[in-house]
């Protein structure tokens, strides 16, 4: 995700004309960052980034309406006055004409603020079902999640779908708040605490030991009824200090997933993302690849949150300022890593699970080798071939069915840098239909053996 300040680094103290600075979304799914823009005092700040508060990144999932964007507000509003945060207002951070004009998210955006022991980094992810694509991509660096579930309705579609994605995507730990207390009675509210503590631990969370916060965002952020309102974004603050976060690898070779892509007039190229695994530090040598396209380039300079970095660290959402390379060059999904360490590929093996019919709202359909899906990856997503396994023995079609879980080899169309671990999903139409995570890759001359292997059959 972007590094808020990105402007920042890339001025090296001038001031530059905003409207120079351009940002491409490398998809057809998008997330916002919002920038200093006014500050002027930060168009110079040159300050060194203290790693005095952990760095954990979080966000705001669950239905459409629970009020996660109202909550996003609230916690800056609450932590602004601390000291801690900018405020941003609830059109600050959806913002779009379409955002405002329809009244839902559908960019997710991120925000910064900090908290007397952790600096956070924010995104609030839409819930309309539509842009599904687009919380895969906000949730895909979190650390922790707060699931909003408004009391009014309790856990509602894209409730279950989050859980089940957020889980898939890799997000270990949650705190809860159920929103719109002021809306509900006691007995309504305990009824939806129960509910979802079943349902976290029907999608492999723990139930029993999940903080779960009451309140209303709305009374938080219009200063009304401060049990339900201010009081409870303390509360949920100080979950949010105290929630698990993983161990960061620092020793492995560097891995820095791509999600926006900036152009700086004056400086060149900056690109932002959450820096998987490992350390990059100024003059490192990077291998950008993805969508068929290798790229050598070196790293300038490096930025966090208006601050200047001597090295980013894994978990950290940076911005890279880097040699060589032009805007049109790189897309979100590429992937920057140390360079001889990691190859692209297009032939994964992957354990798939299909989802049933009753798991969410998805469309319970089988995955059969020989077919074309599309597999959406945590910010990038690439057609893929499902070759018969065994193919060459008895060129028998294997599948998954729904509810199943299964071993599948895949090809892409398009090299990508793709390690064992990672996970994606398997989406048709509108739905989730599948999830997989990658067990191994293979060489992409085995991998166009196969692709070469199946037209040849065709023909
Ligand atoms: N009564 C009441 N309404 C609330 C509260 N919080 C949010 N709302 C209202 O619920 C509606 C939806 O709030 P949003 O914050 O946009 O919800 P969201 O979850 O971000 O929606 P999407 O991003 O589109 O999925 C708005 O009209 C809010 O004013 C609350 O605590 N109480
Ligand atoms: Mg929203």
């Amino acid at each position: 995700m972007a590094a808020v300040g990105l402007r920042t680094l890339l001025t090296g103290g001038r001031r530059i004309n905003p409207l120079k600075v351009s940002t491409i979304p490398a998809c057809s799914v998008s997330c916002n960052f919002i920038f200093s823009t006014n500050t002027s005092q930060r168009w110079y700040a040159k300050e060194a980034h203290s790693r005095e508060r952990m760095h954990v990144n979080i966000g705001t999932i669950g239905h459409v309406d629970h009020g996660k964007t109202t909550l996003t507000a609230a916690i800056t509003k609450y932590l602004s006055e601390k000291g801690g945060a900018k405020f941003y207002s609830y059109d600050q951070i959806d913002k779009a004409p379409e955002e405002k004009a329809r009244g839902i998210t559908i960019n997710a955006t991120s925000v910064g603020y900090e908290t007397d022991h952790r600096h956070f980094s924010h995104v609030d992810c839409p819930g309309h079902e539509d842009y599904i694509k687009n919380m895969i991509i906000g949730t895909s660096s979190m650390d922790a999640a707060i699931l909003v579930v408004a009391a009014t309705d309790g856990t509602m579609p894209q409730t279950r779908e989050h859980l089940l994605l957020a889980k898939q995507i890799g997000v270990q730990n949650l705190v809860v708040y159920i929103n719109k207390a002021d809306a509900a009675d006691e007995e309504m509210i305990e009824l939806v605490e129960m509910e979802i503590r079943e349902v976290l631990d029907k999608y492999g969370f723990n139930g029993d030991e999940t903080p779960i916060v009451i309140g209303s965002a709305l009374c938080a952020l219009e200063d009304k009824e401060p049990k339900i309102g201010s009081e409870s974004i303390e509360k949920l603050v100080e979950a949010l200090d105290n929630v698990p976060c993983p161990d960061r690898d620092l020793s492995s070779p560097p891995v820095f997933p791509i999600d926006t892509v900036h152009s700086i007039a004056g400086r060149g190229t900056v690109i932002t993302g959450c820096l998987k695994q490992g350390t990059l530090k100024k003059g490192d040598a990077l291998e950008i690849s993805g969508f068929g396209k290798s790229m050598k380039t070196t790293v300038t300079s490096m930025e966090m949150f208006h601050k200047i970095l001597d090295r980013v660290e894994a978990g950290d959402q940076a911005g890279l300022l880097i040699k060589n390379l032009k805007r049109e060059d790189l897309r979100r999904g590429m992937v920057a890593v140390k360079s001889g360490t990691f190859k692209p590929t297009r032939g994964i093996v992957a354990t798939i699970f299909m989802l049933s019919k009753k798991e969410v709202t998805g469309r319970a359909v089988p995955l059969v080798s020989g077919k074309d899906v599309s597999i959406l990856f945590k910010t990038w997503s690439v057609n893929t071939r499902c070759p018969a396994d065994d193919e060459s023995e008895d060129g028998a079609a294997k599948m998954v069915m729904p509810g199943e879980q299964g071993s599948m080899k895949m090809v892409l169309r398009v090299p990508m840098m793709i390690m064992k671990g990672d996970r994606f999903t398997i989406r048709m139409g509108k739905s989730t239909v599948g999830t997989g995570m990658v067990t191994d890759v293979y060489d992409v001359a085995v991998a166009d053996d196969l692709f070469v292997k199946k037209k040849a059959k065709r023909a």
